[in-house]
Order: C-alpha cells, then sequence, then structure tokens
C-alpha cells in the first residue's frame, strides 16, 4: 500500500501554480517516489500584478493580502481539482495537500517570512486536508525558512556514486550540494529569471525571454555584469536566502544608472550571464567536487542560460557536466511541487522537514500547519 498527496508551488516568477499528485510509500520510506498526475494553473494577469504590488509595502495591505490569499487558494483547488479528475482518483483516498502560497515578504532577518493563502478556503473548496506554512516553524528555530528543497533533493537525488549539485533556477535561485561524506549544503545563490523576465516585460512585452533566443542574440557587457555583481547578499557566507524583497526592479534600475547607453538586448544578454555566473561561483565555491549539475525550475527550458552556465562553470575551471533533472527522472517543472508533497508526507509521518545545515536553524523540525478536510 502507499499514500498519495498532492504538492502545489507558485514562485517568485509569479506565473503561476504548478501541481503534483504523487505516491509515496506506506512506511514512511523517502523512495520509491512517483508521480501519478501533473497540472499547471497560469494565474491570470490581474493576479500577478497583485501579487507583484504585494511585494513591496503599500496602502491597505491587509484587505489587498486577504483578497489576493483567497485567489491564490481558489487556483490551488482548481489545481487540485485537475489532478483529481486527471487520475480518477477521489479526493478522499488523498491524505492530504502540501500548499506552499505566494511568497509576499521574506525577512528571516525580521523574525517573519509570509506565504499568502488561504488554507482553510482550499481544504473546504477540495476535501482534503491541507498542510501550509511550512517556512515559519524553521525561522521559528533560528533558521532562515528557506530553501527547503534540499532535504527533498537529498532524499530523491542523493546518491553514494558521486558528489552531485542540483540548481533550482525559478525566479530565485537555488542550490543543494549532495555529497553523501559530508551534510548537504544548500543556499540561495541569487538572481534567477526575476530579473531576465521583467527586463523582457518591459521591452519585449513577453512574459519571458522563450530559450533565451533574445540574450542569445546581444552581447554581454563587462562593466555591467561587475556592476550586477557587486552585490553584498553575494559575498555573504551561506546560511543565507532572498527573493524579491532584494532583487527587485530598483535593484535594476539602480545598477543600470551609467549604462543609458546599453542596448536593452545587451542587457538582456548581461542579465542572463549574471544568472549564470552567481550560480557557477556558488558551485566552484561550495562543491568543488561534483561531477554533475542537475538544473531544475523554468531556468532550465532557457537553452541559451544553460549553455551559459556550463561556459560559466568551465572557465571558473569546474569540470562538472550540466544538464537537466530530466536526467534523473523528474522532470525540471515538477521538482519543487513534488518536494511540497514530500514535506506534506513529512508532516504526517511526523518526521523533519528543515536541514539545519542549509537553514542554521537550531535543529530538526516538522514543518507545517494542518487545516483538516
Ligand atoms: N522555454 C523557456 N525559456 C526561457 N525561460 C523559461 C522557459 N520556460 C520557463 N522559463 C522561465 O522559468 C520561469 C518559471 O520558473 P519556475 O516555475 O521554476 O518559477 P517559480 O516556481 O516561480 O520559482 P521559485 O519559487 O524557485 O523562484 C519563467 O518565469 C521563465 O522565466
Ligand atoms: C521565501 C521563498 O519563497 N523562497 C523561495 C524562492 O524561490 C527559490 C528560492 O527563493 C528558495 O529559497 C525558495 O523556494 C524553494 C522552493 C525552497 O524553499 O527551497
Amino acid at each position: 500500500m502507499s499514500q498519495l498527496f498532492i504538492g502545489l508551488m507558485s514562485g517568485t516568477s509569479l506565473d503561476g501554480v504548478d501541481g503534483v499528485l504523487a505516491e509515496f510509500p506506506a512506511d514512511g520510506h523517502d523512495t520509491p517516489v512517483s508521480t501519478v498526475a501533473t497540472a499547471y494553473i497560469p494565474f491570470p494577469a490581474a493576479l500577478r500584478e497583485d501579487l507583484m504590488a504585494l511585494q513591496a509595502p503599500a496602502d491597505n495591505e491587509i484587505h489587498r493580502e486577504a483578497v489576493a490569499a483567497n485567489l491564490i487558494a481558489r487556483h490551488y483547488a482548481a489545481c487540485v481539482a485537475q489532478l483529481t479528475s486527471q487520475s480518477g482518483i477521489a479526493p478522499a483516498a488523498i491524505c492530504a495537500i502540501g500548499a506552499h502560497g505566494q511568497t509576499i515578504r521574506h525577512r528571516p532577518e525580521a523574525g517573519y517570512t509570509r506565504q499568502i493563502n488561504n488554507p482553510s478556503l482550499l481544504a473546504e473548496l477540495s476535501s482534503i486536508d491541507v498542510i501550509a506554512d511550512f517556512r515559519s516553524r524553521d525561522i521559528a528555530a533560528g533558521g532562515q525558512g528557506a530553501p527547503l528543497v534540499p532535504a527533498f533533493h537529498q532524499a530523491i537525488f542523493g546518491t553514494t556514486a558521486e558528489t552531485r549539485v542540483v540548481a533550482n533556477i525559478g525566479g530565485i535561485s537555488n542550490i543543494s550540494v549532495l555529497d553523501h561524506e559530508q551534510q548537504v549544503i544548500g543556499f540561495d545563490t541569487g538572481p534567477g529569471n526575476v530579473l531576465m523576465d521583467a527586463w523582457v516585460a518591459r521591452h519585449l512585452g513577453t512574459t519571458f525571454d522563450a530559450d533565451g533566443a533574445w540574450a542569445a542574440g546581444g552581447r554581454v557587457i563587462p562593466s555591467l555584469l561587475q556592476a550586477l555583481l557587486d552585490e553584498a547578499f553575494l559575498k555573504l557566507v551561506p546560511p543565507k536566502s532572498t527573493g524579491r524583497d532584494l532583487f527587485h526592479s530598483a535593484w535594476l534600475e539602480h545598477k543600470l544608472s551609467g549604462f543609458a547607453d546599453a542596448g536593452p538586448q545587451d542587457v538582456q544578454a548581461t542579465l542572463t550571464e549574471f544568472t549564470a555566473v552567481t550560480l557557477a561561483n556558488a558551485i566552484a565555491d561550495h562543491a568543488k567536487t561534483a561531477k554533475a549539475v542537475y538544473v531544475c525550475g523554468g531556468g532550465a527550458y532557457n537553452a541559451h542560460l544553460m549553455h551559459r552556465l556550463q561556459l560559466a562553470l568551465t572557465n571558473c575551471g569546474h569540470a562538472a557536466q550540466v544538464a537537466s533533472t530530466d536526467a534523473l527522472g523528474v522532470s525540471p517543472n515538477h521538482v519543487e511541487a513534488l518536494a511540497f508533497a514530500w514535506l506534506a508526507y513529512r508532516h504526517i509521518e511526523r518526521k523533519a522537514g528543515n536541514l539545519p545545515s542549509v537553514t542554521g536553524a537550531k535543529g530538526l523540525r516538522i514543518l507545517g500547519a494542518l487545516y483538516p478536510a
């Protein structure tokens, strides 16, 4: 007998919610995990704008946050409905939903992080137990509350055969260094797609640079790349995490002052390089013996970025080969949602979901709170 869980993730790209319905062992072991169904519900443009506005302090936030949280819960419920109808599995057969919520503020140094959602409404609409608010307990224990996926990466991708890195390139990027001879290292490396998406929206009116084709036709501006790399967060020693709180449009505007003559396509090439170089530097500093870097998140579909990441690693004198998590049998699109299904499974099993070596928490903690169906 196995246990079924749903994982729902909507990340810093603010594009929509990824869902997976997955099967975990009945005995509490981490593997085997198998994906039964997947779904993706894009957010309408108006919700994306509301979520973007909530990333920064402004008027009447409590009301706007609550309204957006209800809408998030309704989109989450639509994603769950798609998973159950696609698979033909009844809600009553599903143990729980792990729902990440939408990050609108991440301030571990101030003692909080906020992932908006209405888990009660989601439980009401789906008739399935919901586990939510995964990050707060780790922060209560002195941790960053992020990144959380390294524990899951270790559980399903860890091996004694090689040291490997899993790099998640979503809105923000993070890495997990999986070396069976030492504790997992994991931290946010800086921007993933967030700056590239903002630049492309402004100049092409699209939500992202498909396959990195626009960036591939531009030239990297070395002095601008240096200006971007001159950021205190990048020099911090882990544990560390970040978000739109730091890497927002105003941050980019500030860096671009003095580059008024730079062509937009060259800026895009430089922003893509910035993501590749910050990832490569983090891997070179913390995963010297890694043989392979497996990329997940939407950035895995940016062919130009993948190519630049490989080049940046080679330029650092690193021998690792870059591939996507498809090579490990999990589609890059589904890794994060699967991680939140796994975190819900861990909660129900009353097992810890955090890694103190990654987040800096005082100890292992069971993550999340349960909202009964
Ligand atoms: N074909 C593609 N070409 C280029 N970029 C792509 C492509 N497909 C997806 N992306 C990028 O991936 C982003 C979405 O990635 P993802 O779904 O991993 O983000 P997320 O869940 O918000 O991430 P996180 O929570 O890790 O920050 C898009 O905004 C886009 O920039
Ligand atoms: C606060 C927050 O939402 N952080 C996200 C974000 O997106 C990527 C990176 O920054 C990571 O720290 C985290 O997400 C993944 C799922 C994590 O916790 O591992």
